[in-house]
């Protein structure tokens, strides 16, 4: 039941909510969620709403998106919370991409993402919890038994030691939010440097992202395993210091030690030293 000061914050949270203003809220979700709040009191500080959604969706730039989606500075939409959430839809998002190029092939990068989210969720329509099962065995030569199942502490904590990792695990707890780039850099991480099995990973995501979503979260996972496609995805520090433009690696106490400092080739041999 309601406590008489949980309803004081909601009717003054109610008022705020006619202003445009979220700050009431915090008090009063705070007090409601008293057991969520012991776990993570972390304010995101992504806007939901419709106004929000509208404001990014007048913004994107399709033509930067295609030349730059993959720098962490590159101009993606961040409309993926407000997809998940059903406060704008796809079709909305694909409507504005054509008025905005004069030829939809112009745009193809992002349409081309809109519809990789129409197909997981099609996927996930059809397949249910199956989802969070190995579609297919891995390809790197190591069996499902050969990973652990649980995430190792050091990263959860942030405490790897890797400045990359730490932040885009302390990015994800804080924020709710990683770009696609470091969701798939932390994904190989954790199965292919860590051997652990995708599931903990996909889990840990869903915890924290607040466009957390089975159908594109695990299928994306599966697709970094190589559960669900030809072989794994994994990278090396040369993509990611390009990509991240240096910002991790300038300031990071391993940069002598760096796991992911190696060709493909060497990378390959030392992670799945068992692939045919
Ligand atoms: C390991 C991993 C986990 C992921 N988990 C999720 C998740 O839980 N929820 C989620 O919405 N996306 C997930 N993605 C996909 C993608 O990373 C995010 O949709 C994207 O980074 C969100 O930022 P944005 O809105 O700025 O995307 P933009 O790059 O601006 O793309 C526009 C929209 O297209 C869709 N989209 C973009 N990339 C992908 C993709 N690779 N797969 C499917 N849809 C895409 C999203 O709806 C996104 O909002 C995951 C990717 C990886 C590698």
């Amino acid at each position: 039941m309601m406590t008489d000061s949980a309803k004081d914050l909601l009717a003054a949270a109610a008022v705020e909510r006619r202003l445009g203003n979220r700050d009431a809220y915090v008090p009063y979700l705070r007090q409601v969620f008293a057991d969520v709040v012991g776990e993570d009191d972390t304010v995101s500080e992504t806007y939901g709403g419709l106004g929000a959604a509208q404001e990014r969706l007048a913004n994107i730039q399709p033509l930067r998106y295609g030349k730059r989606r993959n720098f962490l500075t590159g101009e993606v939409t961040g409309l993926s919370a407000y997809l998940r959430h059903g406060v704008i839809s796809l079709a909305a998002v694909r409507d504005r991409v054509r008025q905005l190029v004069d030829d939809p092939s112009e745009a193809e990068a992002l349409l081309q993402q809109l519809a990789w989210r129409d197909y997981w969720q099609r996927l996930y329509a059809h397949w249910g919890d199956r989802l969070w099962q190995d579609i297919e065995p891995y390809k790197t030569g190591w069996s499902a038994v050969d990973y652990a199942t649980d995430l190792p502490a050091a990263l959860v904590a942030a405490e790897t030691g890797l400045a990359c990792m730490d932040a885009f695990s302390s990015d994800l707890q804080r924020t709710g939010y990683l770009h696609n780039h470091a969701r798939l850099w932390l994904a190989a991480y954790v199965v292919h440097w860590c051997r652990v099995r995708w599931q903990a990973g996909a889990a840990w995501f869903l915890q924290h992202l607040l466009d957390g979503d089975p159908a594109s979260n695990n299928l994306s996972w599966q697709w970094v395993a190589s559960t669900f496609s030809h072989k794994p995805y994994f990278f090396n520090r040369q993509n990611l210091e390009r990509y991240s433009d240096g910002k991790y690696c300038r300031q990071c106490p391993m940069s002598d030690r760096c796991p992911f400092d190696a060709t493909y080739e060497e990378l390959a041999a030392r992670l799945f030293p068992h692939k045919t």
